[in-house]
């Protein structure tokens, strides 16, 4: 870095030319600096990037520009490192003008995120040690300059796939009461109460994710005992593999793998629709599985009766044990999944990750939101903090996701339901908030509430105020009755699923 005489204390010495001491004629320079290059990079590039150096040396040769992140000061280096020292030398009134150099300086990255609460009280943090005054910041490395600081334990994608990460709401607690009892029955001896079991629902709901919990959870409870996990698609390759080229012995083999085992998991069983040999071959493998008492998982990504191109004899088979839904996420489930990421995110090691409740708020509130976007919107937002060293703010967190496919859908407001369901139920909006209690009006009235109560983070009190100013136990009651319904009248149970895509378009 050549000779650092002084530093942000002790650089004493007026500079030969300007008359004032290296620091201060730095930070000059360095105002006028920033003021070209928001022209020559643009606002915000440059608040992005350049803007985040600050001076922490220099002396009448040198001066260290110190950017909060590792990340940060080698992008500068190797994209605007040229356009800063040109602009530099352009102002600097030192003759000839001083070297720049850009170093990380680990503690001001420190300095942007304790600021925000955390689990634990400052000084509690394993941060860095702060860099003493007058010591050099970290130079740059190429290869650590890429990298975010590694977490403390590394988790396999496989390993988090357990009972305990998987937060349970009204949309999939049947799902989860299931696993757990497949789980824990499993090689006991006792017949399987249902077999098989199909769970479904649309993607990135979790199936896959109980699963796998299902598997972990039996290895570590019985090792011994014999479980085969295939997806439809191996299924089908491996299964097209035998008859093809294997003979008599590869087929045998193919099916001794099936069924000799205790539990058999097939994941995405809708992508055996249109493939007619492999379906039949599904088929034999449930029934003898299904007769000597071995129990068979199916997940898949619709209800078995909707798999088109699926013969109706497997179809009904595999409704004939036990078929259960995970419905979309609501509100809640997808604020507590947040709450989840962020506790695990901490316990490998980010101990300053914070999420401020406005911004956790805002990543819930996106109706439709699946657990995959959600922990999709998590992982994009931390990065982007943990590589640039700011906080994560309610505003970043609008800017990050901005263009993603995460902030596409609308959010949800009272009057957009009440729209939706006057269309779908034929009331007029005046109904919605009138004193009139005859079924035809009470009843999607009722719809109304509770779908503001499922879909949006308002309070009972603040719903009933927006239906004519009714009290928040009138909401409760129509969430109440509304649900009960649904359970038992298929076809007003239709009718809110048609509310509820007119939400979605
Ligand atoms: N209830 C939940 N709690 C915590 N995490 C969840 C929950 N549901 C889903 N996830 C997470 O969301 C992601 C997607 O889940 P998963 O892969 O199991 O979905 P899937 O239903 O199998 O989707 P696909 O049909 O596309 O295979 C996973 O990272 C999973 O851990």
């Amino acid at each position: 870095m050549g000779r650092v005489a002084d530093n942000m204390t002790t650089a004493k010495a007026p500079d030969l030319y300007t008359g004032e001491p290296p620091l201060q004629s730095a930070h000059n320079t360095w105002k006028l600096v920033k003021t070209d290059l928001a022209y020559a990079l643009g606002p915000n590039v440059h608040r992005s990037w350049t803007g985040r150096l600050h001076i922490t040396q220099a002396d009448e040769s040198v001066v260290t520009l110190s950017a909060p992140t590792r990340f940060i000061a080698s992008k500068i280096e190797t994209q605007f490192a040229d356009t800063v020292r040109r602009l530099w030398d352009k102002h600097d009134q030192v003759d000839p003008p001083r070297r720049l150099a850009f170093a990380a300086n680990p503690s001001a990255a420190v300095r942007s995120t304790a600021a925000i609460p955390g689990p634990k009280a400052a000084s509690e943090r394993a941060a860095p040690a702060p860099a003493l005054r007058g010591q050099p910041s970290a130079p740059i490395s190429p290869v650590a300059a890429t990298r975010p600081a590694p977490s403390k334990t590394s988790e396999s994608p496989r390993d988090r796939f357990t009972f305990e990460n998987f937060v349970v709401g009204a949309s999939n607690e049947l799902a989860m009461a299931v696993a757990r009892q497949v789980a824990s029955q499993t090689g006991t001896g006792r017949a399987p109460q249902y077999n098989p079991i199909v769970i479904h629902g649309s993607n990135g709901m979790g199936k896959t994710h109980l699963l796998y919990a299902i598997e972990t959870a039996i290895r570590d409870a019985n090792p011994e005992k014999r479980m085969r996990f295939i997806s439809a698609e191996d299924f089908v390759s491996t299964f097209v593999a035998s008859v093809r080229g294997q003979g008599r012995e590869g087929m045998a083999a193919f099916k001794a793998s099936l069924r000799d085992v205790d539990l058999l998991v097939i994941d995405d069983a809708h992508f055996i629709a249109d493939k007619p040999g492999s379906q039949e071959e599904l088929l034999h493998t449930l029934v003898s599985l299904v007769d000597s008492g071995k129990q068979i998982l199916i997940a898949a990504d619709r209800h078995p009766d909707k798999i088109e191109k699926a013969s109706e004899r497997l179809k009904s088979y595999m409704s004939s044990g036990l078929v259960c839904k995970i419905g979309a996420a609501d509100y809640e489930l997808r604020l507590r999944i947040l709450d989840r990421l962020i506790a695990r995110r901490r316990a490998s090691g980010h101990l300053d990750l914070a999420i401020p409740q406005n911004a956790r708020d805002h990543l819930a509130a996106r109706m439709n939101a699946t657990p995959r976007d959600l922990e999709g919107a998590f992982n994009q937002i931390v990065a982007q903090s943990e590589f640039l060293g700011t906080a994560i703010t309610l505003e970043s967190v609008q800017e990050t996701l901005s263009d993603s496919r995460y902030m596409m859908g609308q959010r949800l407001t009272v009057d957009r339901i009440q729209r939706a369901v006057c269309e779908v139920f034929s009331v007029t909006p005046t109904d919605m908030v009138s004193k009139r209690r005859a079924r035809i009006i009470a009843r999607p009235r009722q719809v109304a509430m509770y779908l503001c109560k499922k879909l949006t983070k308002r309070s009972l009190p603040d719903i009933g105020r927006r239906f004519g100013g009714r009290d928040h136990t009138t909401v409760m009651h129509a969430v109440k009755r509304i649900d009960a319904l649904r359970a038992d009248d298929p076809s007003f149970n239709a009718q809110i699923e048609a509310v509820e895509t007119l939400l979605k378009a």
